[in-house]
Order: C-alpha cells, then sequence, then structure tokens
C-alpha cells in the first residue's frame, strides 16, 4: 500500500513533533478522539504509557497515527495548527484554560454513571439529584476506635462520639474549600457507606463551581499502589495531570494552600506508613519511594498548608496518628428518613419505592443495614423486581403480574414465634441477596426488554442453571480474595478461573463486578461491587460446591488445564464416596464457620452467616435451578419445602455459643447466623434473656458480664418489647452503646443502679436525640450522672420532644445540676414528672427550680425527698406549691 502524503510528512518531522507537541499531548488526543481519528484502545494504550513520561507518549500517538493510515495522519496535521495558535496566548490566559482544563477531565474522572446508569436514569446535567444527602458526624481529631466486628455492624449512631456534631456533604464540602482549610481531614466510612461517591461529589460541584479558589488534586491510593519505583511529587502528579505540566513547578513551590489534595480509599495502600522514621523531605522535585512522599505531605513538611482530603475505612484511620488530623469526619450512612428518599429516588416508580421501604421498615435487621448506601442499592435492586419471586403482594404482583413462586413462600410456620421469622418477605440477609443476583441474573443479563416480568420469572430455573458456571466461577474467585483478604482482581486472576473479562462485561460488569482503570497505568482491576457481594458469591460457591460433594477449596486452584482438572475431580469423587458423604459435607460446613469465628477483624462474618443461610432449603428455593438439589417444579406451585434447617447446622451454632472462648463480637454473629438459618429458637433466646435480666437481684451487678450486643440483637428482631428494664446489670456506658441501635425503640428505659456516670450520659444524649426516638419513660435512677452528666442529659432533652417522665433520684446532681434543670423547664413542653429524691439539692437549688416553674405549665410531679433543704426551704417549696394546684410537689427534711 503507498503510503500517503501526510504519513510521510509524520515521520520526516517526528523529531520536531516530539519536542514541540508533547505538552499538548491531552488536548491533541482529545480532539482527535472526537474527530474519530483515534479510537478508545488507542487512548487507553497511548495514556497507559504515561508513567515513561509525556515524549514516550507523543511517539507512541505518531506510531498509531501512521497505523491508523492516511486520513487519521491529515487529521492530526491539521489539529496542529489549531494547538500551534494557542501556543502564542498570553501566559495568563493559557494558566487559565488550563485549569478549565482540568476541571473538565477531573469531571470527567469522577463522574457519578457507573451505578446510576444500571437504573436505567438518564443523567441530564444535574445527576447529582439522584445522590441522596447522607449524615456525617465532624469532630476535632479522632481517638483510636476498638475494632473487631464486622465493620457494617459499626453504622450510624454506633460511631458516633461525645464530642461530635452532625452534618451533611455541604459542610464539608464548604469546609474543604474554602481558603481557610489546611491540614488533614480525614473521612471514616464502612465499606460501600459512600465516601468514593463523597469525593466524586465534591470533585463534580467544585469543577461546575467558579468561584472556588482552590484547585483540587485527586488520587486513589489504589493508584499509589502501582507506583513501584522512586519517583518526586512533582513526577507524580505531572504523569497523573499532564495537561498541568507547564504549570505544575510554580504552582506547587508558590503557592501550596491554593491545593486541595484528595487522597482515597488509604485502607487499600498496601505500603506501610512510618510516620517516626521517615526521612523529611519538603522538595517537592526530590525523588524518594510513594510511601515516603505519602508521610511528608499528611505531616505537612511536603507542600506546606496544603489541605488533605483522607478517606479510609474504619479499621486503616489508625494508620495515621490523630495528632496529625484536623478535622475527622465519619460516614454515618442514611438516616431513616434518607433512606426512605433513597428508594423514592432509585425505584422505578412511587409504588415501588413505597413497596420496599414497607418491606424494609418492618426488618429491624434490614432497616439496620440499609444505613449502607451499597446495601440500599442491593436491597432495592432484590426488592423492587426480583424480590418479586418471593412477595406476592409487591408491586408486580399488584399490577397483575403474579410471581410463579408466589405460593412458595407462606408463611414460615415451622420456624418460632417470632413476628419476624414468621413473614413471607424475604427478610434474611441471604434472601435478600439470593433475589439480588436472581433479580439481575433475569431481569438485567437477558436484556430488560426480552419478554414480561412474568415470562422471565417462569424461565428462571432453566436460565440460573445456564448461568451457574459462570456464577461458580466468580464465586471461587471471591472466595480465594476473602481468603487472602483482597478486593481487587486483576485480568489475569479472572483468567485463572476461566472468566472471560469481555464475557463478565456484558453479563455482570457494573452490576455486581466493577471495572476500574488506573488513571497512570491504564491497567484494568475489578472489584465486586460491595465486598458484601463478594461474601455472597464466596458463600454461594462454597455452598454449591459441599453440596456437589467436592472440596470449596480444590477449585482455588489456579487453572490446570482440562485434562488435570477433570482428574482432580474424578479423584475427589472417588474420595467422597469412600468417606460418607455426609460426614465430608458437615465437616466442610463446619469448616467455613469456623472461618468467621477464627477472623477476629470480623472480614468473614458476613460470608459465614451467608452459608448458615444458604444451607436453608427455602432459602435455596429463591435460586431455584442453580443448585444440585433444587426442588422440584411441582414444589413451585404447591406448598414450600417441608424441609427444615439441618439440625446439625443449628446443633454446631449453638455449641459456638456455648463455648467459653468466644468473644463477644464473634458471639453476635453467631446469633446472626442463626437467624439467616431461621432458627425457630431465637425468640426463646430472648425470653431466656429476659428472665435472665428480671432475676438479676440488685446489688450483684458488680459481677457480671454481659454481653450486650447479642442482647441488641435480639431485640431487633422483635419488635412487640415495649419496656426494657435493665436496672442494677452492670451495664456501662459501653455496654449501653452496644445497645445503642435499639435504644430509641423502647417507650420506658429503666437504667437505674447501674454506673453510667457522664460518659453513658452523652450514649443516651444521642439516643434521645435520634429523630427515632420514642422513649416516655426515662428512669436513671443512682447511675453516677453528677452534674456533668445532668448537663449532658438536659441538652438533649431540650431537642427531645417523647419524654414525660424522667426519674434520677441519688444521682448527686447539687444545685448546679438543678440549675442546668431549671433551664431545661423553661422551654421543655413535655415533661410532666421529674423525682429528684436524695440529689445533694440545696435552698439555693430549689429557689432556682421555683423561679423556672413560673414558666413552666406542663410539669405534674416534681418529687424531691431527702434533699439538703431547711426548714425555711422546705416551707417556702410548700408555699410555692400552694400557687400551682396543679403541680404535685413533694419534699419532706
Ligand atoms: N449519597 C448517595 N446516594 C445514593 N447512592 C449512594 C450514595 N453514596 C453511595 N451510594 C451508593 O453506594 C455505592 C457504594 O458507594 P461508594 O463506592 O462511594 O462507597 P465506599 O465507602 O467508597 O466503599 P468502599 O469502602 O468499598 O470503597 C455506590 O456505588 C452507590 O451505588
Amino acid at each position: 500500500m503507498a503510503v500517503g502524503a501526510c504519513c510521510t510528512e509524520i515521520q520526516q518531522r517526528r523529531v520536531e513533533l516530539v519536542e514541540n507537541y508533547s505538552e499538548h499531548l491531552t488536548r491533541l488526543l482529545d480532539i482527535l478522539f472526537n474527530v474519530g481519528a483515534v479510537t478508545e484502545e488507542d487512548l487507553s494504550l497511548i495514556r497507559g504509557s504515561a508513567v515513561r513520561g509525556e515524549r514516550e507518549c507523543m511517539r507512541l500517538l505518531l506510531d498509531v497515527l501512521n497505523g491508523r493510515g492516511e486520513e487519521s495522519c491529515r487529521a492530526f496535521l491539521y489539529i496542529l495548527q489549531s494547538v500551534q495558535g494557542e501556543t502564542t496566548k498570553p501566559e495568563q490566559a493559557k494558566k487559565q484554560e488550563h485549569l478549565k482544563k482540568h476541571k473538565d477531565i477531573l469531571a470527567r474522572q469522577h463522574s457519578l454513571v457507573d451505578y446510576l446508569s444500571i437504573r436505567g436514569h438518564n443523567l441530564g446535567q444535574d445527576e447529582t439529584w439522584y445522590l441522596t444527602d447522607i449524615t456525617f458526624s465532624r469532630q476535632a481529631g479522632y481517638a483510636l476506635p476498638s475494632q473487631c466486628r464486622h465493620e457494617s455492624a459499626g453504622v450510624g449512631d454506633a460511631f458516633r462520639t461525645r464530642t461530635d456534631e452532625i452534618c451533611v456533604f455541604r459542610d464539608l464540602y464548604e469546609n474543604l474549600l474554602s481558603k481557610l482549610s489546611s491540614g488533614v481531614n480525614m473521612l471514616s466510612g464502612v465499606a460501600g457507606s459512600g465516601k468514593t461517591t463523597v469525593v466524586r461529589r465534591l470533585v463534580r460541584e467544585w469543577a461546575a463551581e467558579n468561584t472556588s479558589s482552590k484547585i483540587v488534586l485527586s488520587l486513589s491510593f489504589r493508584e499509589l499502589n502501582l507506583i513501584t519505583q522512586e519517583q518526586s511529587l512533582q513526577d507524580l502528579l505531572s504523569d497523573h495531570y499532564i495537561h498541568l505540566k507547564p504549570f505544575l513547578h510554580e504552582l506547587l513551590s508558590s503557592n501550596p494552600p491554593k491545593f486541595l489534595l484528595i487522597l482515597d480509599g488509604l485502607d487499600e495502600f498496601c505500603y506501610p506508613l512510618n510516620f517516626e522514621h521517615t526521612p523529611k523531605c519538603s522538595n517537592p522535585e526530590r525523588v524518594q519511594p510513594i510511601q515516603s512522599i505519602v508521610v511528608n505531605l499528611i505531616k505537612g513538611i511536603l507542600l506546606p498548608g496544603v489541605s488533605i482530603f483522607l478517606t479510609s475505612r474504619p479499621h486503616a484511620v489508625s494508620k495515621v496518628p490523630p495528632v496529625l488530623v484536623s478535622q475527622f469526619y465519619s460516614l454515618l450512612g442514611f438516616s431513616l428518613a434518607q433512606q426512605k428518599q433513597y428508594f423514592e429516588q432509585n425505584c422505578s416508580s412511587p409504588e415501588a419505592a413505597a413497596a420496599v421501604w414497607a418491606s424494609v421498615s418492618s426488618h429491624k435487621p434490614l432497616l439496620l443495614m440499609c444505613h449502607i448506601p451499597a446495601f440500599c442499592w442491593i436491597v432495592s435492586t432484590a426488592l423492587h423486581d426480583g424480590g418479586s419471586c418471593l412477595c406476592p403482594d409487591s408491586v408486580s404482583a399488584k399490577s397483575g403480574e403474579k410471581g410463579v413462586l408466589e405460593n412458595a413462600n407462606q408463611p414460615n410456620s415451622s420456624l418460632g414465634p417470632s413476628e419476624v421469622l414468621l413473614s413471607s418477605k424475604p427478610v434474611t440477609i441471604t434472601e435478600i441477596y439470593c433475589c439480588f443476583v436472581k433479580s439481575i441474573v433475569l431481569f438485567h443479563v437477558q436484556g430488560r426488554s426480552e419478554g414480561s416480568h412474568h415470562t422471565r420469572l417462569q424461565h428462571a430455573p432453566h436460565v440460573l442453571g445456564e448461568m451457574q458456571p459462570i456464577l461458580k466461577s466468580l464465586g471461587a474467585m471471591a472466595f480465594k480474595g476473602l481468603l487472602e483478604r483482597r478486593f481487587i482482581f486483576e485480568s489475569s486472576d479472572l483468567s485463572s478461573f476461566n472468566l472471560d473479562s469481555t464475557k463478565i462485561s456484558q453479563v455482570f460488569l457494573f452490576e455486581i463486578l466493577k471495572e476500574d482503570r488506573a488513571s497512570l497505568t491504564f491497567e484494568k482491576g475489578f472489584h465486586f461491587i460491595h465486598t458484601s457481594v463478594q461474601e455472597f458469591l464466596a458463600a454461594l460457591y462454597y455452598v454449591l460446591q459441599s453440596l456437589s460433594g467436592s472440596d470449596p477449596f480444590l477449585g482455588l486452584k489456579p487453572s490446570t488445564g482440562q485434562y488435570l482438572q477433570s482428574a482432580f475431580k474424578q479423584m475427589a469423587s472417588a474420595f467422597n464416596k469412600f468417606g460418607k458423604p455426609r460426614r465430608l459435607f458437615r465437616r466442610r460446613i463446619k469448616k467455613a464457620l469456623r472461618c468467621g469465628v477464627q477472623h477476629q477483624s470480623g472480614h468473614m462474618d458476613l460470608f459465614s452467616r451467608f452459608v448458615c443461610g444458604l444451607l436453608v432449603p427455602r432459602t435455596r428455593l429463591i435460586l431455584n435451578g442453580f443448585f444440585p438439589d433444587g426442588p422440584k417444579m411441582h414444589l413451585l406451585r404447591c406448598q414450600p419445602s417441608p424441609d427444615p434447617t439441618p439440625p446439625f447446622l443449628l446443633h454446631l451454632l449453638h455449641s459456638q455459643l456455648q463455648s467459653s472462648t468466644l468473644s463477644p463480637e464473634r458471639q453476635v454473629n453467631v446469633c446472626h447466623c442463626l437467624y439467616e438459618a431461621q432458627d425457630p429458637g431465637l425468640s426463646q433466646r430472648l425470653q431466656d434473656w429476659m428472665k435472665v435480666l428480671s432475676q438479676q437481684a440488685p446489688g450483684q451487678s458488680g459481677s457480671l458480664n454481659r454481653d450486650w450486643s447479642e442482647l441488641a440483637f435480639l431485640l431487633q428482631l422483635s419488635s412487640d418489647v415495649q419496656v426494657l428494664n435493665l436496672d442494677a446489670q452492670g451495664l456501662d456506658a459501653d455496654g449501653l452503646r452496644r445497645l445503642l441501635p435499639v435504644l430509641p425503640l423502647f417507650s420506658t428505659l429503666s437504667l437505674g443502679q447501674n454506673p453510667l456516670g457522664s460518659e453513658g450520659a452523652s450514649v443516651l444524649s444521642l439516643v434521645l436525640r435520634n429523630p427515632d426516638c420514642r422513649i416516655q419513660r426515662l428512669w436513671v435512677v443512682a447511675t453516677g450522672l453528677g452534674c456533668e452528666g445532668l448537663k449532658i442529659l438536659v441538652e438533649a432533652l431540650k431537642e427531645n420532644h417523647t419524654v414525660t417522665d424522667l426519674r434520677m433520684a441519688i444521682n448527686k446532681i447539687g444545685d448546679d445540676g438543678a440549675g442546668y434543670l431549671a433551664e431545661l423547664l423553661r422551654t421543655n413542653c413535655t415533661l410532666t414528672d421529674i423525682r429528684l429524691r436524695d440529689n445533694l439539692v440545696t435552698d439555693k437549688g430549689a429557689e432556682v427550680l421555683m423561679a423556672a416553674l413560673k414558666e413552666n405549665t406542663t410539669l405534674e410531679y416534681l418529687w424531691m425527698f431527702d434533699n439538703k433543704f431547711t426548714k425555711d426551704g422546705v416551707k417556702k417549696l410548700k408555699e410555692f406549691a400552694k400557687t400551682r394546684p396543679n403541680l404535685d410537689i413533694k419534699v419532706c427534711v
């Protein structure tokens, strides 16, 4: 083929083009791509070599153009002219243009489309509309958290401390982008709580704004992991932001406070951070290891005055010493109102949203998990369309499309008295995840338009059977990742599990497995949309293998070729024949549960819960067609499978619970496992708890060692307990914190004779401020509140509108405490009854209270026996009482 004139010109001018135009590479690539002279693959290839520098990229571009032929070369030469024109513009204007381009590029890199596009939203300009506002807490600095449980357990108010304040995205945004902001601002949040979404939103809103004086730079630790050679900060940034290169040196050396540097995902950083012994380096041009750059940035030695926004999951927060953190934010997740709003924004119709919300709000375990946005997404996918297989009264059924499994999920009458367990909707977390996977396989993979909802449900067993190999391989990879604590997979991982990444892309990408491209190297990486999905698929694989009589650990070996694999299989099945399959099966399940117990970090907690859930035949029915022992078709049309939960599983879990070596956190997880296994004895366990609590004689509290998390869990399952009496149970502030998720839900909370102190009062203040608080009677007699604790309580009561009855005898509140109460009584219109016996209040305190009561008309009882009043004081109080016939004041000397 004859070489055209433009191709030849490019070859002849190669050296000059590299010399003069490398710095315009980004712009050139953008335009060339827009006019179709290069493809997306070309872009990836060229940008992929960015680590070797701009000039190398430019050479590659020239090679690519050569390969693409005359037309592309002509386009390139034409574009050069316009770029040439730009080089003559004045410096300042050029700088502005580069910054504008920087904003555009950053906004594109931080688009929100990944998951929003799944719902088929047409994202116009205002894509943030689809984001639900989320609640944060903020405090100066942070204290090291104790973390031994699955992080998803630590959401909502359970994360809060006494000194923090509540805020929303806007507050965070304004704080970080304010001129005065500097130092390290850290955002901590559990997996899937929305940290990256916050980062994306922040970058996009900044890019759309014209007035901000800050320049945002954003890097993820996932990308920094790929830097294996020593580098300078300046090179790192100019490789990452080629378009800023001409000004970077000047910007970095003249005005670091102008920058907001975002570092996302500290928990994923694979290099150790040594804050004590890393050599100091303040020169951005000096070459050093990547971890030293990070340490020097965080310590404020490199780029002094720069603002850093660091995000991390809670377990990795402590990698940065508390003294270096100026503001600490926690993502508390969605409040109840925000959860509701999420479903309204993300379900296809108001009716669908209402049905999903009705289902979620009636099951406390679901409700608690829905603090986490990623879980809301899973739940809405599961219940919104896939859930109709299980929910006869959900939306699609209402609209006339009855689910095929409609009858298969009659109330689980054999499950025991618990109201929760009797429900006919998917209530266990395992059932939700089964619906999620089924929903994706049925309604998303096959294309939304093919066949009606009803037809697709009818073909579900067939489709699930077909998808089984791919789900199984995905599950094996997920399981291997879990064992190795790996959450990011490379293309080579996929192929070692016989997974074809293009096929996966068509089928699951966005829905289950997300593809990421590191912007430094453009290498592909994959991670499950949420770690809980990884844990579910791992459990699915584990149970499938175990039920098929295969060892789940065998399937993890890298692909060893067809022949060897089948030889392996034959050996395993021969071994199984000799080795009593049932015994082997049980041993394997035991092994899976041990995984959960052994990992103190809690990272296998959900995995073991899912394994338990999937061992329940009724739950497996949702994925009928996937498992080898799938229920026969006739069962789908009549009564549910009569098989109960395997007794050996319940026996195993109960014996784990009895183990004296089990830590409280693991104990709670075993409770969760029992819930997933639909244990009929759970409600009995709650009753046993109640019995123990009611039998506890006062005075023995010191010797008690209760697992309050377990009680909290059991209480979540029961909606009918209104009164929580924990008098004299040795309950301290820490125990109270563990009960936090359920405390607001009782009408009477009796906590007398426990060593709560002012710390406990702080926990109570969170309960009283909770918008869902239902407490009417708060009894905190002899709980060591003191004046300090009372002050905290009073502040919270000023905002609370539910408590009518406050009993707080024997708390040594003194006259100062009486003063705080008086302050409260001036504005509070809810309290009708206050009992203040034996609280060291003197005549002075009584005077203050009487003055305040002149402004209060709602209080009906004020009992103040055994305080330090003089005869004169008592007389005055009695006289005052005569002026208030509707108020019963009781005193004695
Ligand atoms: N404010 C929000 N409104 C709506 N959906 C949200 C919001 N925040 C997060 N999500 C949803 O939750 C998913 C997980 O969010 P994101 O990836 O930001 O979590 P993360 O905390 O960074 O998780 P990880 O620690 O696993 O990296 C998102 O893909 C999105 O579906």
